[in-house]
């Protein structure tokens, strides 16, 4: 994902995200001698996936939920796209803001169609409008509307659930995207089909995200930009993966990515940029001997056995077929399939697990692309150079002043948090309640 050309920018027709600024903020919570937040100056660019990492404690949660005002700054302002959201009604702003959070963070005693429909309904859609998007976003997450969206949370998995919840965020269509650790929460396995989702995801619809994570290897894999904080949210470095690795700013960094930054560079290759091979292709009820001549035919080993969706369901090889007398629909447990938006990483993984070295490549909506194999990975890891992203265009981001504001904005700001203040109006003792969170819309 990670294009190291792109700046600030404005929305185009594909990119639905739109950028955000934040400028000399800081979050001082009552008690604490240091800020936990140290006037932080940081551009996040429209459309793009921007990553917070740094060690525990050092103020990546609370600069997140400063964006949607779960946490109210102490100091500085905050931009959504062309307009100063500082002191606008902070319930208006989280309709604006999608918020995923570890497990989905979904209620409990809803169904999965009214959790997802909760902000829509706020927003006054219709009845008819809602239950259309919320088949709409399952199908995006690859749930099957019929058969989840009458469901409780108990009654899914892990990673369902996090589905949901991505589902949910995304409900209102809201031009950015918070997430606060979203996968810590699911095994390694479902984690990394999480991420290659999201990556799938993200390309449909193009939103400007910002997500916090412990995991390195995850800022790697998701981010266009990756922001390594120390204590007080100091910004040590904001790049890209690629530049992070190449070229750590200094030993946290680089004690921060930990050892195999090289092995690590396998991650920000992606299976579609290398070439997959085609493959013989049946559907359940051919013959056995039909498929094995189809195989013969294009000198193939293989035939794979594809749904009516083009999803795969089996990976017969000739000597298979030779004993099959009609295939069957059935869906092989131990498939091995990887995402075409999977990295080269994940892909040599899966791999490894097969007998024949390779694995089936799945596109959109999971439909069969094609096959890699070992080998092509490797041509692909020699190939590579050591090619570090240059730089420039890179987006702002440091704890030394502000960026500045135009005029205009600083005048409908400055009249917003009059305005804010004057409802506020509340004894400076209990300005207190400010640091608290507050519940979140959705
Ligand atoms: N409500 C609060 N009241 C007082 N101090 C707080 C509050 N929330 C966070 N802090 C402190 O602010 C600092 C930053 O916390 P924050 O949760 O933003 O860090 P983090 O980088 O997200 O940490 P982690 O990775 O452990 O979740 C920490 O020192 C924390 O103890």
């Amino acid at each position: 994902m990670s294009d190291t050309t792109t700046t600030i920018e404005q929305p185009s027709a594909e990119v639905s995200g739109r950028p955000i600024r934040l400028d000399d903020v800081t979050k001082r919570y009552p008690g604490q001698t240091k800020p936990a937040v140290d006037g932080i100056t940081l551009e996040i660019p429209a459309g793009k996936v921007v990553m917070f990492v740094g060690p525990s404690g050092c103020g990546k949660t609370t600069t997140l939920k400063m964006i949607n005002r779960l946490i109210e700054p102490t100091n500085g302002r905050i931009v959504l796209g062309d307009e100063d959201v500082t002191a606008i009604d902070g319930d208006e702003l989280r309709r604006r803001i999608g918020y995923v959070i570890q497990a989905g963070g979904l209620f409990p005693h809803m169904t999965v169609a009214t959790n997802i429909g909760l902000v829509p309904k706020m927003l006054g859609w219709s009845k008819e409008r809602i239950a259309a998007r919320v088949d709409e976003l399952l199908d995006l997450v690859s749930l099957d509307p019929d058969t989840y969206r009458d469901r409780y949370p108990r009654e899914l998995s892990g990673g369902q659930q996090q589905r949901v919840g991505v589902a949910r965020a995304l409900a209102a269509d809201p031009p950015v995207l918070l997430m606060d650790e979203p996968f810590g929460a699911v095994d390694p396995i479902t984690r990394q089909r999480l991420q290659d989702e999201l990556i799938r995801i993200q390309e449909e619809v193009q939103k400007t995200m910002v997500i916090v994570t412990h995991d390195f290897d995850e800022a790697v894999k998701l981010g266009d930009w990756i922001v390594v904080f120390e204590e007080g949210a100091r910004i040590v470095q904001y790049d890209t993966p690629e530049r992070i690795l190449a070229e750590p700013a200094n030993e946290f960094v680089e004690n921060f990515i930990g050892s195999g930054a090289g092995l690590k560079q396998l991650t920000l290759r992606r299976v579609r940029e290398v070439d997959v091979a085609d493959a013989v292709v049946v559907k359940p009820g051919t013959t056995g001997k039909d498929a094995l001549q189809q195989a013969e035919n294009a000198g193939h080993g293989h035939v794979v056995v594809v749904d009516d969706r083009e999803r795969p369901l089996q990976w017969l090889s000739r000597r298979q077929l030779a004993r099959i007398d009609v295939i069957d629909s059935r869906l092989d447990p131990a498939l091995p399939v990887v995402s075409a938006a999977a990295t080269l990483n994940d892909a040599l993984d899966t791999m490894l697990v097969t007998s024949v070295g390779a694995a089936l490549v799945t596109g959109r909506r999971e439909r069969f692309e094609g096959v890699i194999d070992v080998e092509t990975v490797m041509e692909a890891i020699r190939d590579a150079r050591a090619n570090a992203a240059n730089s420039e265009g890179a987006p702002v981001g440091m704890n030394s002043g502000s960026i500045g504001l135009t005029p205009s904005l600083i005048a409908a700001g400055e009249a917003a948090q009059a305005a804010h203040a004057a409802d506020d109006a509340e004894p400076a003792d209990t300005a207190a309640a400010d640091d608290t969170e507050r519940g979140a819309a959705g």
